[in-house]
């Protein structure tokens, strides 16, 4: 006896690498274990289109590899209201649709939290390259997007040590600074700054001062977004320490592009076929995760209004070895 007999998937929010996975094991998975199974076109806002078919093993072939959504991915400000969440439910209802698997980040997850109270049976899978959400130690994409910046990085430092500048690479993260902080670690960055340390410009310039004096003679800042402005520090390395003569690079959307590692495919591909695992067994209103290896599902409510911790351990780890 199953919980649930057919269920919808769809992708939501900033979309990241290995979405594309999870959709093909959510699809993949709920068609093993005998459910029928719709994708939803454009995430919430199909959904209040009634953007919604039916999926079969061949709909998600050749995907696994893919970067983007094929399901494509939206923001719709209409489901933010009761009025558009008591649409969608209905929607739902009317196609006999009992159970959704929600493939984004906090924002979606709440959407999924407001439909889970109206009797649609939900489950989250973090999908963002941000890894900004709690009772999670990775997020889908978040690995990619990491490997996308040191590779950057990697470029980045054999102009600058050939010239003997600084390069200031700016890198997503809104209200987090994970992908700077591994980004960073990973790269041997002299700074990183993240909107979970405060910090200030003054602070940057003396630690730019000290390596020059130690003999550096090319350097690399990594900023989060939510951070700073790659701009503004440039102004203060120019001012402080003009013989670094800083050069800014913008990642940007760069990030969230591109094939998906096979950390990302492989956690996506477990992630969804967790979901659909738990959606049978009558579980809802839930998020998936991976802490220490292991799968797991935590209250949504619990995870949309819990911070993720910030690694400072890790963060003066990587301070510690660029000295
Ligand atoms: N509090 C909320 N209640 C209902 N739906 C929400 C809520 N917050 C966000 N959403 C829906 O989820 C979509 C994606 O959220 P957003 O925060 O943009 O991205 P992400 O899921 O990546 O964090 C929003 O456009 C909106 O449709
Ligand atoms: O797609 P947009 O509107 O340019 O949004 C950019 C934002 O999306 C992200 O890539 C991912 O954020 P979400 O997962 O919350 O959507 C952020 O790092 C970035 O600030
Ligand atoms: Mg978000």
């Amino acid at each position: 006896m199953t919980a649930v007999k057919k269920i919808a998937v769809l992708t939501s929010g900033g979309d990241s690498q290995g979405m594309n996975a999870a959709v093909r094991a959510v699809v993949r998975s709920a068609l093993y274990f005998g459910l029928e199974v719709y994708g939803i076109q454009r995430g919430y806002q199909g959904l209040l289109n009634s953007d919604i078919f039916p999926m079969d093993l061949r709909s998600v072939g050749d995907i696994i590899q893919r970067g983007g959504t094929v399901l494509q991915s939206a923001r719709c400000k209409e489901f933010m209201t009761p009025e558009g969440q008591q649409k969608g439910a209905q929607i739902l209802r009317d196609h006999g649709i009992d159970g959704l698997v929600v493939i984004g980040g906090d924002g979606s997850y709440q959407g999924a939290n407001k439909l889970s109270k109206l009797g649609i049976k939900t489950m989250g899978l973090p999908g963002t390259i941000d890894n900004d959400i709690s009772y999670t130690d990775y997020t889908i994409g978040f690995d990619t997007a990491v490997s996308i910046v040191v590779d950057a990085i990697n470029k980045l430092r054999d102009t600058m040590s050939s010239h003997e500048r600084s390069s200031i690479v700016e890198v997503m993260g809104r209200h987090c600074g994970d992908i700077a902080l591994h980004a960073g670690l990973a790269s041997g960055a002299e700074t990183i700054l993240v909107p979970e340390v405060e910090y200030s410009l003054e602070e940057v310039s003396e630690r730019m001062k000290q390596n020059f004096a130690h003999g550096k003679r090319h350097s690399i800042i990594i900023v989060a977004e939510g951070a700073g402005s790659g701009d503004l520090v440039a102004q203060e390395v120019l001012k402080s320490c003009p013989s670094y003569e800083p050069r800014v690079t913008v990642l940007g959307h760069i990030q969230r592009g591109g094939t998906p590692t096979a950390f990302d495919r492989n956690l996506a591909s477990r992630l969804g076929d967790f979901a659909v695992r738990k959606l049978i067994e009558g579980e809802s209103d839930k998020a998936c995760g991976i802490i220490k290896g292991e799968l797991v599902t935590t209250d949504i409510d619990k995870v949309v209004n819990t911070k993720k911790p910030f690694n400072m351990e890790l963060y003066e780890l990587a301070l510690r070895l660029s000295q």
